[in-house]
């Protein structure tokens, strides 16, 4: 049960708790004693004796104490409920960290803001407030009791017998509370993560027309949560209402019966003013947790979530493999699927050597960006293994993100100054060192003509070009220093210009690294040591890009198709009766030396090996 572990999670935090209740406690003696020395007052006036040195005294001690155990105890409050809501926040993190860039997979961004956030605020009344009101409740009617028995035991007994009925009602309605709570953070957290991706697409609705449509869906969700939040509400007050009953009727028959006992003689004046004046005191306590109930229970319910969360099962903890002598990676028959019913990739084999930049390439939705988040330990193959060059490690997904550097089409960067984004790479890097990468993807000259490392980067890179917040992303994974580097189409939304710099980038880094390089464009596949064709999951062809046109198998088809397509594109139209033919990159020693497209990929290769081209 979550409350179970909700107390073993205060461990670290019951001095404070403790020290709330003590000064509950501490509270509740001196009104006791106050009360006693106000009675005895009334008893001597009645009697015609006036003592007003005790009953003075007594009420300024009284009010002294209670201002000071006041101020104790919404300080211990605050020092608990901050200890445990620092816990379970560092708690959630650690999980979502553990899984490394697979995170989103097992926790949405948006229930781990909303639980994050909002929901561990909630806990505040929980411990703050609701657990040593909890205890204090418990504690108070035997204290009462204790000091009034010794008056009259059967009023005493009235009191105590109707103490009961307020904590069933709270057994009762934790009961119904609980699915209403439940829809309502179901309801909260569906509207937030509709609402954060709504926001992130924004654009793309108010392109499209879409927003108006969108918008109205939202505020049917809306609504569907202020019902939620209502019913809450509802709940809430109609329960103060049963529970403020069963307290003034418990203290209205226990004042009823002190005066019968007066009357009868069984009960001294000062006796039943001291009934009277403490009897609501046996109720206010289990009042108060009722109130404090309603508010701690939706932290309960946050709470739920939030170990939820926490119990989903670790991520898979297989410790690495050391790739076998003189291999970088292996991947060695794999098989995965997003689901169980759908393979993606089947039956994958892969060798890549030291410094070998390995060319992923296919027609789309063949799997190859699936392989690269097999690599980065995004994904976890059903069957096979992925070996690695830089051996084994305790924790496999912190291993992969230190050792593995990935870009994609879209990096994001952040609206902080180009400084905190590198920084983010490496926060010991040099300005030196900062300016040297940007020098490499060709970005120094543009920011030094702006405030150096100094220029802010606007939301979503809005003050740069496509090109441009590619590079710098490029020279931010630079920095990182891996040992294996994937680019995830780093190409495919860039000018030529910045193509170029890509390229020469990608194969200066195979000095000191692997780089494993999906992309669409097969004319960059020329550049590469290895290439790895893939179609529908499996990896098709394999070899240099020489070798795989010139056995003209699916690679060549698919390379010809779209050098056709490009230099139709630039108007070259008499290229066009080559279709067919696997086009190389015109240099004069090729036009020289081949006579036919197939000769001229021969030479090409010997060239490239000789190191001319
Ligand atoms: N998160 C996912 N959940 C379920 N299926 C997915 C997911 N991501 C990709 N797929 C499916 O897996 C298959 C391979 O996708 P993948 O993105 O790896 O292909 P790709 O070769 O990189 O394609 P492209 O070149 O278009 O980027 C596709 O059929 C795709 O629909």
């Amino acid at each position: 049960m979550n409350t179970k572990r909700l107390i073993k999670a205060v461990a670290g935090t019951r001095r404070y708790i403790a020290l709330a209740v003590g000064m509950q406690v501490l509270a509740l003696l001196v009104n006791i004693g106050m009360i006693f020395v106000l009675a005895d007052f009334v008893q001597a006036l009645l009697a015609g004796r006036v003592r007003l040195g005790p009953v003075v005294l007594a009420v300024a001690g009284a009010f002294l104490v209670r201002a000071l155990s006041q101020y104790v105890q919404t300080w211990a409050s605050y020092r608990s409920s901050m200890a445990v809501k620092q816990r379970l926040r560092l708690a959630l993190f650690d999980k979502a960290y553990s899984y490394g860039v697979a995170y989103s997979g097992y926790i949405s961004p948006g229930e781990l803001v909303q639980i994050g956030v909002e929901g561990v605020e909630q806990l505040d009344n929980y411990y703050g407030r609701f657990l040593p009101q909890l205890i204090y409740s418990l504690l108070a009617p035997v204290i009462l009791f204790v000091a009034l028995v010794q008056l009259n035991v059967q009023v005493a007994l009235v009191f105590v017998a109707f103490i009961p009925i307020i904590p069933l009602a709270i057994f009762l309605v934790q009961k119904l509370a609980q699915r209403v709570m439940t829809n309502y953070w179901g309801s909260f957290i569906g509207l937030a993560d509709r609402f954060l991706d709504n926001v992130q697409g924004l654009v793309t609705l108010k392109l499209y027309g879409a927003d108006e449509a969108r918008n109205e869906a939202m505020n049917k969700e809306a609504e569907a949560f202020r019902l939620a939040t209502m019913r809450v509400l509802r709940m809430q007050l109609s329960n103060i209402g049963v529970m403020d009953l069963v307290a003034y009727g418990g203290a209205a028959l226990g004042t009823f019966m002190a005066i019968f006992a007066l009357s009868q003689g069984a009960l001294s004046a000062a006796g039943c003013l001291a009934f009277i004046l403490l009897g609501a005191d046996f109720f206010l306590p289990l009042r108060q947790l009722g109130a404090f109930f309603h508010v701690a229970m939706n932290g309960l319910a946050a709470v739920d979530r939030l170990f939820k969360v926490l119990d989903r099962p670790a991520a898979a903890e297989a410790a690495l493999e050391p790739a076998p002598a003189g291999l970088a990676l292996e991947v060695d028959g794999v098989d995965y699927g997003y689901t169980a019913d759908v393979p993606v990739l089947k039956d994958i084999h892969l060798k890549v050597r030291p410094h070998e930049l390995v060319a992923l390439v296919g027609p789309s939705g063949c799997g190859k960006s699936t392989l690269a988040g097999l690599l980065c330990g995004e994904y976890e193959p059903n069957r096979g293994i992925i070996r690695y060059g830089f051996g084994a490690g305790e924790n496999r997904a912190a291993v992969l993100a230190k050792r593995i550097g990935r870009i994609d089409a879209q990096p994001w960067l952040f609206n902080e100054s180009v400084r905190a984004n590198l920084q983010m790479a490496d926060p010991t890097v040099s300005e030196a060192k900062m300016w040297q990468v940007l020098e490499k993807v060709r970005l120094a000259d543009r920011l030094r003509a702006a405030e150096g490392l100094d220029t802010v980067i606007c939301e979503g890179g809005g003050n740069f070009s496509g090109g441009q917040r590619q590079r710098l992303a490029i020279a931010r994974l630079l920095l990182k220093e891996a040992d294996l580097y994937i680019f995830d189409e780093a190409t495919s939304n860039v000018d030529a210009a910045s193509e170029a710099v890509i390229m020469e980038v990608i194969k200066d880094l195979c000095r000191q690294a692997t780089v494993v390089m999906i992309t669409h464009r097969l004319q960059l596949t020329l550049e590469a040591d290895q290439v790895v064709f893939m179609t529908k999951g499996r990896i098709e062809e394999q070899g240099t890009a020489e070798a795989l046109l010139a056995q003209e198998g699916a690679f060549a088809k698919m390379y010809t198709e779209q050098r056709q397509l490009e230099t139709y594109g630039s108007g070259r139209a008499q290229t066009r009766e080559r279709v067919g033919a696997p086009i190389p990159p015109v240099t004069p020693q090729l036009a020289d030396a081949a006579d036919s497209p197939a000769e001229a990929w021969g030479y090409y290769g010997q060239l490239q090996r000789q190191g001319v081209m």
